[in-house]
């Protein structure tokens, strides 16, 4: 029996296109002077710290920028890069440069499993600070007090099976009564490897895929659950 659900957002709660077309290149064009103008900032030098770190050269505040903005351009789910990346972000959801997107099918679903007392996690590459920064401005109003909890790629990479393992403990279920959601098979089939339940979203034109993740076009098809 599912009593729990942890979700992906981009390209399951929120549009791929809200993601990869606004807030990464507000991110990405505020990124530079953002760094350099928080060069004081205690997080924000363990960030350029761990940037040095993980790409293999000394602390250097301009090598780092070189390397945030390479990893942008490969997508590249680096801890440091996600956690500034949400410090940015938090400058534009403040001033209202965007909403964060949340699908109507999502937001309504999720307060009625919330009401049906399963409990809500999210799991996204987007750090914490971003997702929490995300369900708290959308066009719904601010979903936060829906979610029992939020991981990130701290907690594991998305496509490694212990990373499932991990977040099933911290919640304090087994892993086959929570029911992860996303748009990669890739996740879904390491949470699967993990012993969860699994839903593929597939938003927009139906595709072939593995049947043992069934596909469903929105949170709606969901139905079984409550
Ligand atoms: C918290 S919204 C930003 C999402 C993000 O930064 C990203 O890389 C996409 O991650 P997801 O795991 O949600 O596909
Ligand atoms: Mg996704």
């Amino acid at each position: 029996m599912i009593k729990a659900i942890l979700t992906d957002i981009e390209g399951t709660t929120s549009s791929l296109s809200f993601v990869k077309d606004v807030l990464f290149p507000y991110a990405r064009e505020r990124l530079p002077g953002f760094v350099r103008a928080h060069g004081d900032d205690p997080e924000v030098v363990r960030l350029l710290d761990e940037t040095s770190a993980l790409g293999g050269f000394a602390p250097e505040c301009e090598r780092a920028i070189a390397q945030l903005l390479a990893w942008i351009a490969e997508d590249r789910k680096a801890p440091p890069l996600k956690a500034l990346q949400g410090m940015i972000w938090a400058e534009g959801y403040r001033s209202g440069a965007f909403f964060g997107h949340v699908y109507e099918d999502a937001a309504r679903k999720l307060k009625e499993w919330h009401a049906a007392g399963l409990a809500l996690y999210v799991f996204s590459s987007g750090s914490v600070q971003a997702q929490q920064l995300l369900f708290a401005h959308t066009g719904y109003g601010d979903l936060t007090p829906l979610f029992s909890g939020y991981f990130d790629t701290r907690t594991g990479p998305k496509q490694a099976p212990d990373a499932y393992r991990a977040i099933a403990r911290q919640i304090g279920l087994e892993p086959g009564a929570i029911l992860f959601l996303s748009d990669i098979v890739a996740e879904l089939d390491a949470a699967r490897a993990a012993g969860f339940a699994t839903r593929w979203l597939v938003r927009g034109p139906a595709r072939p895929g593995p049947a043992i993740h069934p596909a469903v076009p929105d949170f709606d098809a969901i139905a079984e659950i409550a």
